[in-house]
């Protein structure tokens, strides 16, 4: 028989119901916390967000949160077992939201009715009787935790521990320089490079002046690096793999004449959304870089190549969860061939920025290094890692890599 309810409990287990079922897909089916998201709608708009807090908290701390579970029991508890999530979702509440441990267990325990209720609420009550770890501990994925010891050293390890937990600020470029220091000026924010404001702390964006005239758009400084490289005097600009267009506003709005091609139809309409809004200008083509051959070419191109994502763990903390080995060496295999495509679209003495929001070599330094080694019709002109670490003074950076290379005159 189900027993009653108070009101406030019940419309919290929804909420807590809803972030089950956004981590649920994330663990199980691999999708973006974006995409496992979709359907919120139906909750309280309080409701809504606190189930993405809830969600988002949980996978920021994924894996600390399973060490403490494995601590506290004997049971073997799969990845995707329902208790483990439940325990995770509760967990992730009182270590970064400070939620009660009345209101945790009592809205933790609904969720396992008729099922591992009293295997939740045992661990939980061990869990909740001991000393819990801090809001600011952050701990990633073994595998990753590995690769980027080996790659970059424990430094930077230690940056992505701290900054997986820490909510990054809010990067805006502008139109124009004038326009970000003015914006800068009225609203507290930081301007760290040209025609960019950073805002430390987190406000509703489409409730930013100047949001519905287009005066910016949301990009993370790391993210603006590849554009800042091209040429001032490059007359036409290719970006390649374009949409959804944060660099092509960049490159339209540095004055280049922008040609902006990219294969996915849905993602090319949010580029024309984002260009109707900003009044920028740029050619829209649909087409396969693999397939595609310009009739004539261009002063630069830009390629910023899909990738395993990694960079953007501080905002897609679910990026870390996917990216595999194997999925890491697919996406290289296809970076060098993506490369090799778009160098063949610049003119000679023209120029080819390669960019990855990816903390792996393979996907950076490794695709440019062999690229050269083939091509000795190209070299470097110059390349930008950026590292966890990276201003972490100021709020911090996503990781990033950007090269750009020069073709022979
Ligand atoms: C990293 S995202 C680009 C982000 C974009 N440059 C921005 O700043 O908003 C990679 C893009 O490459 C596109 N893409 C992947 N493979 C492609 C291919 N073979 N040809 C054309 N576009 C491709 C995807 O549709 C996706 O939009």
């Amino acid at each position: 028989m189900n027993r009653p309810q108070p009101r406030g409990t019940q419309a919290g287990v929804e909420a807590r119901r809803s972030a089950l079922r956004i981590l649920d897909r994330v663990v199980r089916s691999g999708q973006t916390m974006d995409s496992a998201a979709q359907g919120l709608q139906k909750l309280e708009p309080g409701d809504q967000a606190l189930a993405l807090a809830i969600a988002g908290e949980t996978l920021r701390r994924l894996p600390l949160l399973d060490r403490l579970i494995d601590g506290a029991t004997r049971q073997v508890l799969p990845d995707d077992a329902k208790a483990r999530m439940v325990l995770r979702l509760a967990l992730a509440q009182r270590i970064a939201l400070k939620v009660p441990d009345h209101a945790l267990v009592a809205t933790a325990l609904p969720l396992v009715e008729g099922g591992p209720r009293r295997l939740v609420h045992g661990v939980l009550g061990t869990l909740l009787r001991g000393t819990l770890p801090d809001a600011d501990e952050g701990a990633l994925p073994d595998a990753v935790e590995q690769r980027w010891t080996a790659a970059w050293g424990t430094e930077a390890v230690e940056a992505a521990r701290r900054a997986i937990v820490r909510r990054p600020p809010l990067d805006l470029s502008f139109r124009t320089h004038e326009e970000a220091l003015a914006f800068a000026e009225a609203e507290g924010g930081t301007s760290l490079a040209e025609r960019h404001v950073r805002l430390s702390d987190a406000r509703p964006v489409t409730g930013l002046p100047g949001f519905a005239e287009g005066r910016w758009w949301i990009q993370d400084l790391s993210s603006t690096l590849p554009a800042r490289m091209i040429p001032a005097d490059a007359a036409r600009v290719l970006d390649a793999c374009a949409a959804p267009g944060g660099k092509t506003l960049q490159i339209a709005a540095a004055g280049h004449r922008t040609i902006a091609l990219d294969r996915s139809e849905s993602r090319l309409a949010r580029l024309r959304a984002n260009l109707s809004r900003t009044g920028l200008e740029a050619e829209i083509m649909t087409g396969d870089v693999l397939g595609y051959a310009p009739a004539e070419p261009f002063d630069a191109v830009l390629l910023d190549a899909p990738c395993s994502a990694t960079g953007t763990f501080r905002r897609h903390p679910e990026v870390l969860l996917r990216a595999s080995g194997r999925i890491i060496a697919e996406s290289a295999e296809l970076q060098g061939r993506l490369l090799t495509a778009a160098a063949a679209w610049v003119r000679p003495g023209g120029s080819l920025v390669y960019a990855v929001c990816s903390l792996e070599p393979s996907e950076g330094e490794e695709i440019i290094a062999n690229f050269l080694a083939q091509r000795s019709d190209y070299t470097l002109a110059e390349q930008r890692r950026v590292l966890p670490g990276e201003a972490e003074d100021q709020g911090g950076m996503d990781g990033f890599f950007a090269a750009r290379l020069v073709k022979a005159a």
